[in-house]
Formats: structure tokens, sequence, C-alpha cells
């Protein structure tokens, strides 16, 4: 089991094509079925100690994977049990279970276990769970349980429409999971839409989803990640590359002998209307690490490091600037316009969030000569690129590309997007980063790394992994004041 961090992200079509590539030099379907069924019944041995596994398999190759689990898991002598939702479909599905010498159960009477499987639909599933009426075996109602069934007797099952008695898939996966102690997705929980992060249906909460061969972005796109619990990789021999990956833990400069305050970066913030914002942004920027921040405005007050200047175009002109943040608290009347063309035409890099993102367009952002990183959440991406039903990722990558700047598209999901189609996306943001000023704080962070000569990219890709450690150290409850001053232990651990 592999962590995520830095791993390649590959949609349903990529993976299909870097297996099929395996599967171009000699190695069979089964074999790499194989490889994962193995591998997920060593890891969930691992995870059940003595318990009892029940496995539920579904009609494609995810439902495979199940039965060589299955098969692999009593070759352990781990106690285990099938449930099917239908006959398999594909070869390999049917050869995965002719392996499987055990009974099978359906899935609407299949009895709970401590440890659930849920190896019913992967990467395969195009349309919603609730569509799919649950089989029937063809059998009379005296016959016994299917664990009186003796070893490799099958159900011939029936595909007359489900009865009211009958539940659907999604209700079965929900009990079965509620009643389980600890509950696993083979690759995906069944429901997600593996490219978009769309539930088509809602499955319920999984403790683990063991990927198989490579990340997918409903692992990480929301909303399917909230269903995914932890996230490991298994390794199926599958050779993946990708220029989207999992946002890794960054590696930043530290102080040395030689440096002071300018080598470690000087940061400028613009205040606007309300200056608690760009006080945020500042304190961010300073607990993020930059040697030197200035704030261009008219706000007073701690911390006694922060240097405040008025806002004039000579304070703007100092070219030791070496990141310029605009956007919070900025406001939209005629100063903050006026701020905004004075920053637009320093010539310092810029991070633009907030408001200034309310005053731009992507023309007017490509046709700039700096570097540039975006920061906007949904609201003012939708406004800035206009509104899409497309995925998050291709979203933001469109939108790098069209304003060739960084986007940074903010969420509990948030995507990294570069304009050479390079895609970075966080995992496990804290859900209590939804409070007031937490992205004036981004904003802030991603300027010192800026400062600090990491590229536009990187700088995003740090300041979001700050931020969202800082997060999670801070728990519950958190304000953003707190949030600021936590990037200085994210920037310790590192
Ligand atoms: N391809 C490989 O070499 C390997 C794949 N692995 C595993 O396979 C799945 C993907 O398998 P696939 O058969 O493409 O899809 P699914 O198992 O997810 O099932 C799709 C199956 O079901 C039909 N279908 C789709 N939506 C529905 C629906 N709502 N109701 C009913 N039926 C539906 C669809 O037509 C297909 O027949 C991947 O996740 C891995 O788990 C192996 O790991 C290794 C090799
Ligand atoms: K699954």
């Amino acid at each position: 089991m592999i962590r995520i961090e830095c791993q390649p992200i590959l949609t349903a079509a990529e993976m299909r094509a870097a297996e099929n590539a395996v599967i171009a030099t000699g190695v069979s379907v089964e074999t790499l079925m194989d490889r994962a069924g193995t591998a997920i019944a060593e890891a969930v041995r691992r995870l059940a100690g003595t318990n009892e596994v029940l496995i539920l398999c579904g009609p494609g190759n995810n439902g495979g994977d199940g039965y060589v689990a299955a098969r692999v898991l009593a070759e352990m002598g781990v106690p285990v049990r099938v449930a099917a939702l239908s006959e398999p479909k594909t070869d390999a599905a049917k050869s995965a279970r002719a392996g499987w010498l055990g009974p099978i159960e359906t899935l609407a009477e299949a009895k709970h276990a401590p440890i659930l499987v849920d190896a019913l639909f992967g990467s395969g599933l195009t349309r919603p769970l609730d569509a799919i009426t649950t089989p029937t075996p063809n059998r009379s109602p005296a016959d016994a349980g299917a664990q009186d069934r003796p070893l490799g007797e099958r159900l011939e099952f029936s595909w007359a429409p489900a009865s009211a008695r009958e539940r659907s898939v999604v209700e079965c996966l929900h009990s079965l999971g509620n009643a389980a102690l600890l509950s696993i997705a083979v690759d995906l929980p069944s429901g997600l839409a593996t490219d978009s992060g769309q539930a088509l249906s809602t499955p319920p909460v999984f403790d683990l989803t063991l990927a198989l061969g490579a990340v997918k972005p409903a692992h990480l796109l929301q909303p399917a990640a909230r269903y995914c619990g932890q996230i490991r990789l298994l390794d199926i021999g599958v050779p993946t590359v990708s220029q989207a990956e999992v946002l890794k833990t960054p590696s930043l400069p530290t102080p040395g002998p030689d440096s002071h305050k300018y080598t470690r970066g000087m940061v400028a913030i613009i205040a606007g209307t309300m200056s608690g914002a760009a006080d945020l942004a500042a304190l961010a920027a300073m607990r993020a690490g930059a040697g030197y921040v200035t704030l261009l405005g008219d706000s007073q007050g701690p911390p006694h490091a922060l240097v405040r200047t008025p806002f004039s175009d000579q304070a703007l002109a100092n070219d030791r600037i070496g990141a310029l943040v605009i956007g919070p608290g900025l406001g939209r009347d005629d100063t903050a316009r006026a701020r905004l063309e004075a920053a637009l035409n320093a010539g310092h890099p810029l991070i633009i969030d907030g408001d200034a993102l309310r005053l731009l367009d992507p023309d007017h952002i490509k046709a700039l000569k700096v570097p540039v990183i975006l920061t906007p959440h949904a609201g003012e991406f939708d406004a800035l690129f206009g509104k899409s039903d497309t995925d998050k990722i291709t979203r933001a990558r469109d939108a790098a590309t069209r304003a060739n700047a960084v986007v940074v598209f903010k969420g509990a999901d948030t995507v990294i997007a570069a304009p050479d189609g390079r895609v970075r996306i966080a995992q496990g943001a804290s859900d209590w980063l939804s409070t007031a000023g937490t992205g004036d704080v981004l904003s802030g962070a991603i300027g010192a790394m800026l400062a600090a000569k990491l590229d536009p990219l990187d700088s995003a890709c740090a300041g979001v992994w700050l931020h969202g450690d800082a997060a999670r150290r801070l728990g519950p409850a958190f304000i953003a004041d707190d949030l600021a001053e936590a990037l200085r232990s994210a920037r310790a651990s590192l």
C-alpha cells in the first residue's frame, strides 16, 4: 500500500491506455487482474485480522478483482464470503469467478460482515447505480441459504424487474457499509464517476479506498473524494505517467549565513477597503518565511515587523519587491481600480486574488509580461472564466492556458494548473478552512514563496501545501489569524 502524495493522476481512458500498453507487451488482462486481486487480498488480510470479509462483486473487471481477492484470501485462511450483483460480463471477470470455489450470495440478500470490500464498480461506471435492479436467483424460497450450499455451486441469476421487496444497489451498499467495522473500496467506491469526481449515485463513506495502478481524479475531486476515506495505491505493474500529480510536500530554501531580509524575499501587499484582509495576507507572508513584508495602504497596528507604507506609485516602484499580492479586501471602487492598474504596470511578479479577480478578464491577464498566479474560489473562477459543467481539472488547465498564468482553483479539492498543462491537486483539506479570511492567508503564503524565487507553479503548490498543513495542525474552529500563525509550524515541519 503506497501513499498517494506525488503520484500521477490518470483518467479512466489514460489508465486503460496504460494497461493496454502493458497488455501489448504480452501480459494478459487476467494477469493484471490477478496482480490487482492479490494486492487487494494482501492489504485486506493485514487489516482484517481474524474478522470475516464480505466481498461484493460487480459485472465488470472491478468485480473480477473482487473474485481474485476472495480466492487469495480463502487460500490465506481468511474467512471470506462473496456476494454478486449479476453474472460477470467480461472474459477476465468470468475466469476470475471460475477461480472462486466458494458459494456466491446475491447482493440483495447478502448478510453483513465486519469487513466489507466493495468490488461492484470501478472505473467503468457510466450511469447511476440506482438504475440497476438487483437480480433474484432462480430458486424456491425453501432453498437453503448460500452458506449452506456446497462449494462451487452457482446460483442462476434471473433479470426480472425488481419487486417492491428488493432493495436498490445503493441501499444494499449503505446497509452493509453501516454494519461493517471496516469498509474498503476496490479502486473506487461504487457510484463515483472516475474523471469528473461526480457522484452518479451516493455510496457510503468508505474507510479506505485501494486505488489500482494509479490515482484517479475521483480520489481527489469533490464530491467523490469525501466517500473514499484514506486512499492508498496498489502497484499492479503498470507504468504510469501524467501531467497531473497529487500535491507533494514542498522542498523549500532555508536561510544560510549569508542570508538577509531581501534574499529571503520581499513581499508587498496592496491594501484596500477591508484592510483586515490585507493584514491577514501580510501576516501569512511573514509566517510562511518571507524576509520583508510591506503593506501598501492605510492600516495600522501590530505586528511591528510589518512595514506599513501609504500606497503610492513610488512605494510600488521598489525593485526589491519579489512578489506583489493584490486583491484581498481591495474593494471594487475607483481607488481599487487605480491600485490594480498600478500593480499590473509595476513589473513585479503578481498574486491576484479576491476583488482584483472581479476587475479583470483573461485577455488582460494574458497580456501581462510578469509571472502571474491567480487564486480564485469557485465564484471568482466562474466570473472570470465562465461557468461550465466540465470537470475541475480541465477547467483549471484551460483557464491557465487562456490567462497564461498559474491558476489555483480553490476549494475542498484545490486544483493548481500551469499554462504548460501541468496540474497538481491537493488532498485532505480540512473542512474547517471554510471560514472568512483563509483565502487571504493563502495569497500571502504564496506571495512568500514567489518572493523566495520559487517558480510560479512551485510557489502556488508550496503555498497550498503549507496552508493545508497549517489547517490540519489547528484542528477545529480556528480563525484565519490562527491559520496565518500556524504557517510557521507548517514550515517548521519540513
Ligand atoms: N482493464 C484492465 O486491464 C484491468 C482493470 N482492472 C479493474 O477493472 C476496473 C474497470 O473495469 P471495467 O470492466 O471497465 O468496469 P467496471 O468493473 O467498473 O464495471 C463496468 C461494467 O458495468 C457496466 N456498467 C457501467 N455502469 C453500470 C451501471 N450503472 N449499471 C450496470 N452496469 C453498469 C459496464 O458496461 C461494464 O460492463 C477497474 O476499476 C479495476 O478495478 C484491474 O484492476 C486490472 C486490470
Ligand atoms: K468499487
